[in-house]
C-alpha cells in the first residue's frame, strides 16, 4: 500500500524511539528477607538521561547498582528477573564483573578521587583495561576524558597534584573523567550532585546535556527539578515499587497515577 503525504510527515515529525541499551524486567532485589524492590520493568534508553526518583528508601539506588552489579559485593543482597545490556543478560554466569563495569561506569554521591595525582586518577582504568598503546597514547586519553568532564582548562598545569586538592565539584568531575576514560557504554550516577554547592550542580547538569551526546546515563536524584532539567526518560519509585516511567515532560505535566502526582506536588516524600 503507498505511503501518503501525511503519513510521510508524520514519520518526519516523530523520529524513531531510540532503542534502550538496558532493558530491567521482573527486577526483585531482597536484602536477606526483606524484599527492596518488587517486580520493576524498565528501559535505560541509548543516548538518553534516565532519571530515578521517588522518596528516600524508594529503591532508586538499589535499581541502579543492579545496573552494574553493584550490589554484588553487599553479601546479604540477591538479584531476581533480567537485565540486559544490548542482547546480553549481565547476571549470567559468564559475564566477567570487572569488564561490565567498564562497559556501565558509576559516579557517586561523594566525589571520590583515589589517594594520588590528578593524571593517574583518570589514568589508571585505561592502564588496567590495555586501552592505552604507549605513554603518548595515554596522555592523549587522559587529556580528551579531563576535556569531556570540561575540567581539563582547570586542571591542566598540575595533573601531578593530588586529585584530593581538588574542589568538591572538580572533584565530582575528575570522576567523571575517570569513568569516561575506559570509554564506557552506560554511565549511571548516584546523586552525583548532593554535594555540591549550586554553581557546581550547575556545571555537572551542562556536562550531563554534553555527555548524552555519546553515552547512555541513569541518574538517581532527590531533586524533581534536576530530573527535569537533565533527563528524557523518569522512572517514579515508591516503597520498592515502579509507580511509573515514561517521558520526563509528561511524567511531570501530566502523571498518570495519584502517587506521582502527589509526589511531585510536594504531598508526600
Ligand atoms: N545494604 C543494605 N542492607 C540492607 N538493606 C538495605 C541496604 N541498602 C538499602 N537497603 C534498604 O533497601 C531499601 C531501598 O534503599 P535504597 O538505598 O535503594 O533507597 P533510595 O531510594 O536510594 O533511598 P535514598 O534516597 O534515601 O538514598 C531501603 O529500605 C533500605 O533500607
Amino acid at each position: 500500500m503507498a505511503v501518503t503525504e501525511s503519513e510521510t510527515q508524520a514519520a518526519a515529525a516523530s523520529p524513531e524511539p531510540k532503542p534502550a541499551k538496558m532493558r530491567g524486567r521482573g527486577v526483585c532485589v531482597y536484602y536477606g528477607d526483606k524484599q527492596a524492590l518488587f517486580d520493576v520493568d524498565i528501559d535505560v534508553v541509548e543516548k538518553q538521561v534516565t532519571s530515578l526518583i521517588g522518596p528516600s528508601g524508594c529503591g532508586k539506588s538499589t535499581f541502579l547498582r543492579c545496573l552494574n552489579r553493584m550490589n554484588d559485593v553487599i553479601d546479604t543482597c540477591s538479584v531476581t528477573g533480567s537485565i540486559t545490556l544490548d542482547t546480553g543478560d549481565i547476571y549470567d554466569k559468564s559475564v566477567d564483573v570487572v569488564q561490565l563495569r567498564a562497559r556501565v561506569g558509576m559516579v557517586f554521591q561523594k566525589p571520590n578521587p583515589f589517594p594520588k595525582s590528578i593524571f593517574e586518577n583518570v589514568a589508571y582504568g585505561p592502564r588496567i583495561h590495555g586501552l592505552a598503546k604507549d605513554k603518548t597514547d595515554l596522555d592523549r586519553i587522559v587529556e580528551s576524558s579531563l576535556r569531556r568532564a570540561s575540567i581539563w582548562e582547570e586542571v591542566k598545569d598540575r595533573l601531578d597534584q593530588p586529585g584530593t586538592g581538588l574542589s568538591g565539584g572538580q572533584q565530582q568531575r575528575l570522576c567523571i573523567a575517570r569513568a569516561i576514560a575506559v570509554e564506557p557504554e552506560v554511565i549511571l550516577m548516584d546523586e552525583p550532585c548532593s554535594a555540591l554547592d549550586p554553581i557546581a550542580t550547575a556545571k555537572i547538569e551542562e556536562l550531563i546535556h554534553e555527555l548524552r551526546e555519546n553515552f547512555t546515563i541513569a541518574i538517581v536524584t532527590h531533586s524533581m527539578q534536576q530530573a527535569a532539567r537533565v533527563s528524557q526518560k523518569t522512572a517514579f519509585f515508591h516503597l520498592g515499587n515502579l509507580i511509573e516511567y515514561g517521558e520526563t515532560e509528561e511524567l511531570f505535566t501530566n502523571p498518570k497515577h495519584e502517587k506521582t502526582q502527589g509526589y511531585i506536588t510536594g504531598r508526600f516524600g
